[in-house]
């Protein structure tokens, strides 16, 4: 075997993935043909170059000499031509057209050798990448062969490898009689006696389990290719369908949204009729609205259904009954003492029968007491459920009134389906938001087109400085705010996440007075939601908490809303708080005494809201406010009913723990500076639940 062949194993195995193997097969194939003791380990170009160039020339010299150019191959400028097209050339045909190189090399003073064989080595290298990325295009074999020179066709990196490692191979190995191989071993003057049979054997069986390895690798090389390429194809296909789910998506989109609303309208619109029905059918049992005309005025006036008249016809029959039972007893007394004896000569009663007549009269007022009682409690219920009716009646006659009630969609977004109520300027509708798949509560806000433009303007910077306190308002305990836009010149809606209980206010009308335990459960939570607002680094009173701004969703949890009169406070603000600029118009039962200074500009704090938090579990567990319950907002402030207000008191009915009371009379502190703010009242442990 020759130097030369040597050279090709190293270059044609150099990107192998057994970097080792054709090191071995040269140091083998070497060793095969005797020249063992100069083919030492590590890449065999390299070797050559370690070696000093005429000692490479010296050992190069017999073989190159040997070979005569053959008639078939011409001269080495064709060779070189025609190696670059042919790709069929087997083993043999690379061997002499190397050799061919190689007396054009010798010509050349030998010292090209070493770079061609380095030129030869990176075109494969260039080659095998190539091929790597691009796998078997035409171009890239050309490339290929002629990055190889004459010894290489344009197949794959190691498919072409391997073969021309076979194909030199088995020249050596299996063709003893080559005539270039013969000539180069007679030449060399190594006597054949050399090769040991044993060992030639043992080499031969190596070189078989290394090509076997080769096959293997190769084999996997063919599947990861073809892995990779089904996985490419995969990759595409599925890109495809994803365009054309989007696609598909995309079309679908306004046919859904169009499905939706359409599904909500049918929803709402037979919400509406039920909720029409049940006023007619409420309305015959508990009463209606009347028209009455007094000259050109016509004023509304409530008249009780047949259910309410019943009661009352009972209760006045059963007072009526009372009455005369009353008269009775009271004859039956006077007879009794005019008798003075014991007997009524007249009549011939007996003082037995007197006692027993008024024992008769008296259980007979005691029953009649209970009845009464049971009609009072029954007449208490319809009243609140008068009170609901009126409320419906109320809210539907907004809701046919209003301009936002043909179920639009808002801002391409929120289909708006029925209103749950109507607040001093504004109307808030139940909408759903087709793009977030959701339940919202739309709030339109209206400005009256016959105000002047300030009045306008002054209501639009409120309602701004609203959303944007409101907006970075996130917490379990505060309902959320999620969007604003505008509707018209006159009109704006804020969106506000939906809360589908009652609020505080219809609980406490359709139930005054709540349980201990229900009660302390509400006002933890509205604790909590003050707390977070007081927490924040720009913090917050909300200076408006009363039952109609505590909404409860739909497990119950409470949330504080309506920020509209809320303050930030200062950040350089005293401990005794921050001037009240704006008094706004808060609801005067909740507020305290420091919000009604008139004599000089109230400090306010986060006290304002321990104070209304108060009044609020007061009125959850009495069923009244704690001042001016009965009075009116203008009589509270004509009264200075809240400035009085030095001192709660508590009725002895129903029972409530001391803990409770405890709570409620620090938060309805009279001086301001005594009273603890939101985050230390909140340490109180009847807000805390912890277990001590
Ligand atoms: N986020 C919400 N989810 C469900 N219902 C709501 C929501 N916000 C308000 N409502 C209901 O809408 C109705 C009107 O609310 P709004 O806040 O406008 O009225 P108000 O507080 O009574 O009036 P104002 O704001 O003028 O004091 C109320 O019955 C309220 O319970």
């Amino acid at each position: 075997m020759s130097d030369d062949m040597l050279m090709h194993f190293s270059s044609n195995s150099s990107n192998q993935s057994d970097q080792s193997l054709p090191t071995k097969i040269a140091k083998l194939e070497a060793r095969m043909v005797g020249k063992v003791p100069s083919v030492t380990p590590g890449p065999p170009v390299q070797l050559q170059q370690q070696q000093p160039q005429h000692q490479q020339q010296q050992q190069q010299q017999p073989i190159w000499s040997s070979v005569s150019p053959g008639p078939k191959f011409g001269p080495p400028e064709e060779l070189a031509e025609s190696s670059d097209s042919d790709d069929d050339n087997g083993g043999e045909f690379l061997i002499q057209a190397n050799t061919q190189k190689r007396q054009r090399l010798q010509e050349n003073n030998n010292s090209a050798v070493i770079e061609h064989l380095e030129a030869v080595n990176d075109g494969r290298q260039k080659t095998g990448e190539t091929e790597e990325t691009k796998g078997g295009s035409d171009t890239n074999r050309k490339k290929q062969g002629r990055g190889r020179g004459q010894s290489n066709s344009g197949r794959g990196r190691g498919s072409r490898a391997n073969d021309q490692i076979r194909s030199q191979v088995s020249v050596s190995t299996a063709s003893p009689s080559n005539g270039q191989l013969e000539n180069s071993y007679l030449k060399d003057n190594r006597p054949k006696e050399h090769f040991r049979n044993d060992n030639h054997i043992s080499l031969e069986e190596e070189l078989a389990s290394l090509r076997a390895k080769v096959s293997i690798l190769e084999e996997d090389l063919r599947k990861s290719r073809q892995e990779a390429s089904n996985n490419h194809d995969l990759c595409h296909r599925l890109e495809k369908e994803l365009k054309e789910h989007k696609d598909y998506e995309q079309q679908m989109k306004p046919k859904r949204t169009k499905i939706i609303s359409d599904l909500l309208i049918s929803v709402s619109k037979a919400e509406r009729q039920e909720a029409r029905m049940k006023v007619r059918q409420d309305s015959l049992r508990l009463g209606s609205v009347g028209v009455i005309r007094a000259g050109t005025i016509i004023s509304e006036t409530w008249e009780d259904g047949q259910m309410l008249k019943d009661l009352n016809i009972h209760l006045r029959q059963l007072l009526e009954t009372k009455e005369a039972i009353e008269r009775q007893r009271k004859s039956l007394k006077k007879r009794q003492s005019d008798k003075g004896d014991g007997t009524d000569a007249e009549s011939g009663v007996q003082e037995e029968d007197f006692l027993i007549q008024d024992e008769i009269f008296k259980s007979r007022l005691v029953s009649m007491k209970r009845e009464e009682e049971t009609i009072l409690r029954e007449r208490d219920r319809y009243e609140l459920e008068k009170g609901r009716l009126i409320r419906e009646m109320k809210r539907i006659r907004d809701e046919d009134g209003s301009r936002f009630n043909n179920f639009q969609i808002l801002n391409h977004r929120y289909a708006l389906l029925n209103l749950l109520g109507k607040g001093g300027f504004s109307e808030v509708y139940k909408a759903y938001d087709l793009v977030d798949h959701r339940y919202v509560a739309c709030k339109l806000h209206g400005l009256n087109a016959q105000w002047s433009e300030d009045k306008k303007q002054s209501y639009i910077r409120h309602a701004l400085r609203e959303y944007n306190i409101h907006k970075t308002l996130v917490h379990n305990h505060i309902v959320q705010l999620w969007d604003i836009f505008e509707i018209d010149q006159n009109t704006f809606c804020t969106v506000l996440e939906y809360c589908s209980g009652k609020d505080l206010d219809a609980v406490l009308k359709a139930t005054p007075v709540l349980p201990e335990r229900e009660a302390r459960i509400i006002i933890v939570q509205i604790f909590q939601g003050l707390v977070y607002l007081n927490k924040r680094s720009q913090k917050i009173i909300h200076y408006d908490l009363k039952p109609g701004n505590v909404l409860f969703d739909e497990f119950g949890i409470a949330k504080v809303t309506d920020f509209g009169l809320s303050k930030i406070v200062e950040e350089d603000v005293g401990s005794q708080g921050m001037e009240l600029t704006s008094q706004g118009a808060g609801t005067y039962w909740y507020l305290p005494p420091e919000c009604f200074e008139l004599s000089k500009t109230p400090l306010i704090s986060s006290k304002v809201d321990v104070w209304s938090a108060g009044v609020l579990f007061y009125q959850m567990l009495y069923g009244r406010r704690p001042f001016g319950h009965d009075q009116t907002q203008e009589r509270i402030l004509r009264e200075d009913t809240i400035i009085k207000a030095r001192r709660v008191e508590f009725p002895s009915k129903p029972t409530i723990s001391n803990e409770a009371k405890d709570l409620i009379r620090r938060c309805l502190t009279y001086n301001q500076a005594d009273r603890p703010d939101v985050l230390t009242i909140a340490q109180d442990p009847y807000l805390t639940y912890v277990k001590r």
